[in-house]
């Protein structure tokens, strides 16, 4: 098969609408390429280099660039001893009024149960930045026990997907808990349970299969044709970037994804040419951004959002005016998600994040350690309830 064209330009960034003034928070961080959607100097100011000729140009006018500077809070200090991302002082007073907007999921525990009376919870779990603390090598981006604990105990009680760029594998061997279902490659890989032949019937890329225990699944993965292509782009971009000190190109199956969060800041327009070069001979593969990540996907109808709904209906909780879906997520790819539940009036998003960010969320969370104190408020909850006899 001919896994390429070389007559097509790829599509480029997917820039979402941004109202900063709002709020009138101006340090508010934008998940979108500023360069391609707002006048320049809103966000970040980029230094105007001279232009190398025929080159850097292509990065910088698709707005990539500005994207790249714009992706992950900046790092203002770093513990001793833990490479985690936090807030200065000075953005204290920006994230407050952020919070009026974006409340804790927290403080507002009580509203959001409220809400959830007399309805079953459905929980959905990004996993890097929201389980797990954002760290500079990915391979090393380890739950802690207490939160593996936290989810675990979370799942008993509510059915709990994790909804993740990684491959669905990286993610399961990282994550470690068999009583919850996994979607990989940003939703693109999802191994959901077994209740009726609807997945079969409704989705052709859906098949019956077994997980790692030999229970029966259903394994959906709508991009499948896409698994050569990933693999040969994959392939070149490794071979492309080597010379880049600090790229690390990860392959997850149906999308691959170029970091470089170790990379010097001055080497980020060749990091950036590099996959625009490649995927230039790909029209049916999209770039994506994610947190000082390049993401090469499939252009498919498909994201997290997507696969929210089709876990829900795979679990016999979609269109139901009893089920109340929450979605824990920092990315932007979370977004899709947050903007099903909010369209659809079916549930609650919740952000991860210790900056100010424009989202579809409907609360917030500053970090990992809130996640997993959010999580035990939900068993906490769960166990009274039980106690008091409602289930
Ligand atoms: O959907 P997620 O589960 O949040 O995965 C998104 C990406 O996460 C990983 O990268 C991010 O986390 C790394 C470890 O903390 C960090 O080093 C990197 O800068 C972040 O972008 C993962 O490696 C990517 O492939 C995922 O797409």
């Amino acid at each position: 098969m001919d896994l390429k064209s070389k007559h097509a330009a790829p599509v480029l960034t997917d820039p979402v609408p941004v109202s900063k003034s709002r709020l009138g928070i101006s340090s508010l961080l934008s998940y979108s390429s500023p360069g391609a959607a707002f006048p320049s100097g809103l966000y970040l100011t980029i230094p105007r280099k001279k232009p190398v000729p025929g080159k850097l140009d292509d990065v910088r006018a698709a707005g990539w660039l500005d994207a790249m500077k714009a992706s992950s809070p900046p790092r203002k200090k770093l513990t001793k001893d833990f490479n985690i991302e936090i807030t200065s002082e000075d953005n204290d007073v920006a994230y407050s009024s952020w919070m009026i907007k974006y409340p804790s999921a927290l403080t507002s525990f009580e509203n959001i149960m409220n809400y959830a009376k007399g309805k079953r919870i459905a929980l959905f779990l990004d996993y890097d930045g929201t389980l797990s603390p954002i760290v500079d090598d990915p391979d090393r981006a380890f739950m802690s026990n207490a939160m593996r604990i936290a989810v675990r105990d979370a799942a008993e009680y509510f059915p709990t997907a994790i909804i993740s760029g990684r491959s669905r594998d990286m993610v399961y061997e990282f994550v470690g808990l068999t009583e919850l279902y996994y979607a990989g490659s940003h939703g693109m890989d999802i191994m959901g349970p077994v209740r009726d032949l609807a997945c079969a019937d409704d989705h052709p890329n859906c098949i019956r299969s077994t997980d790692k225990q030999g229970k029966e699944v259903n394994l959906f993965q709508p991009a499948s044709e896409f698994l050569p292509m990933i693999d040969e782009v994959f392939r070149t971009l490794v071979e492309n970037t080597k010379g880049i000190k600090g790229t690390k190109v990860e392959n997850h199956k149906f999308c691959a994804s170029v970091h470089y969060r170790n990379v010097d800041e001055k080497n980020w327009p060749a990091v950036a040419q590099c996959v625009h070069d490649v995927l230039k001979d790909y029209p049916r593969l999209r770039l994506t951004h994610g947190r000082k990540v390049l993401e090469v996907r499939p252009v498919i109808d498909w994201d997290k959002g997507k696969a929210v709904e089709f876990l829900l209906e795979s679990l016999g909780l979609g269109n139901s005016e009893d089920v109340l879906p929450i979605y824990v997520g920092d990315d932007r790819t979370d977004e899709d998600a947050f903007k099903v539940l909010r369209e659809g009036q079916r549930g609650y998003g919740i952000l991860v994040s210790s900056v100010p960010k424009e989202s579809n969320a409907f609360y917030s969370l500053r970090d990992p350690s809130e996640v997993m104190d959010f999580l035990k408020l939900l068993v906490e909850w769960k166990k009274s309830k039980k106690g008091k006899g409602a289930l």
